[in-house]
């Protein structure tokens, strides 16, 4: 991904550039082993495969995650999910469950930084969800693309200089959103007040407008950060840390 905006704030030069010119082998690895694996999944919702196929293709899928888990799990990589990466130089957010190349679960978003025609920066993301995002028949479950939402905006509210965590996400489902075509959200900062940052987003298919959010973000103490990733790795399952 390729990001060419120019930006002011170092907070988000420090993502442009993590997200820029980073090509190294470990990244480009865990890359295809996301690509593959949502590839499984997209075709394990929606598989036609006789009974006896799928028996040899579970076979398959147990033996390939045996032999990963040969190898300990936990985290293997830097940062916590949303901003981590994959190892070596660089490579932000590559883990994201929503825009991380490198994590199956992720349709995934891809990012890019832009401005709208009166030169304000905007987050734009594109994604095109497949069969395992199905909730109404032939439209995108709402609990994803709120959650796409809320990587839009978490992105374009880290704009604002001073980054938070979402306090409220509220979206409107307006249309259907169609499942397995391109879709493109757009997100902005609206307005910053003290530690609240107030964003806006939309989702499009074509020029349809099929969703809309709003979104409050506190600015955090990046100790606070960083503590929550203290608690993770003395748990060390990386499931819950102690709020
Ligand atoms: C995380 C940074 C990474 C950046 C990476 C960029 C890309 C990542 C993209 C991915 C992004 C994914 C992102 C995710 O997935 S974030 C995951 C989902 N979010 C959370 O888990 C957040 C959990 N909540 C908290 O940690 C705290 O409650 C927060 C941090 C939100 C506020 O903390 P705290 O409670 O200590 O705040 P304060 O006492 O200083 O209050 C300050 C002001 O704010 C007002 N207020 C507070 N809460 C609310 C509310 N709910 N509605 C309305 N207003 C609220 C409050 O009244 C006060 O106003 P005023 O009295 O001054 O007028």
């Amino acid at each position: 991904m390729e990001i060419g905006s120019k930006l002011t704030n170092s907070w988000l030069d420090s993502i442009v550039d993590s997200f820029n010119g980073v090509d190294s082998d470990r990244r480009r690895q865990f890359n295809r082993i996301g690509t593959a694996t949502r590839a499984v999944i997209e075709s394990v919702v929606a598989s036609k495969a006789p009974t006896e196929q799928l028996g040899l293709i579970a076979d398959a899928i147990e033996k390939v995650a045996e032999d990963i888990g040969r190898f300990p799990s936990g985290r293997v990589y830097e940062g916590f999910a949303e901003a981590a990466n994959t190892g070596g130089n660089g490579g932000f957010m590559d883990f994201s469950p929503i825009s991380g190349a490198a994590n199956p679960i992720a349709p995934p978003v891809e990012l890019s930084l832009s401005s709208d025609p009166d030169g304000s920066p905007i987050v734009v993301g594109v994604v095109t969800f497949g069969s395992a995002y199905e909730g109404p028949p032939g439209s995108v479950h709402g609990g994803h693309i709120a959650a796409a939402f809320d990587e839009v905006l978490g992105l374009a509210q880290s704009m604002s200089g001073s980054p938070g965590m979402t306090a409220r996400l509220s979206v409107n489902y307006r249309k259907p959103t169609p499942l397995g075509e391109p879709l493109t959200f757009v997100a902005r900062i609206v307005k910053k007040e003290g530690k609240k940052v107030f964003t806006e987003g939309k989702c499009y298919f074509g020029d349809i407008l099929t969703a809309e959010a709003d979104a409050l973000f506190i600015s955090v103490d990046f100790s606070k950060l960083a503590q929550l990733a203290g608690e993770r790795e003395r748990t060390n399952d990386g499931q819950k840390p102690q709020l």
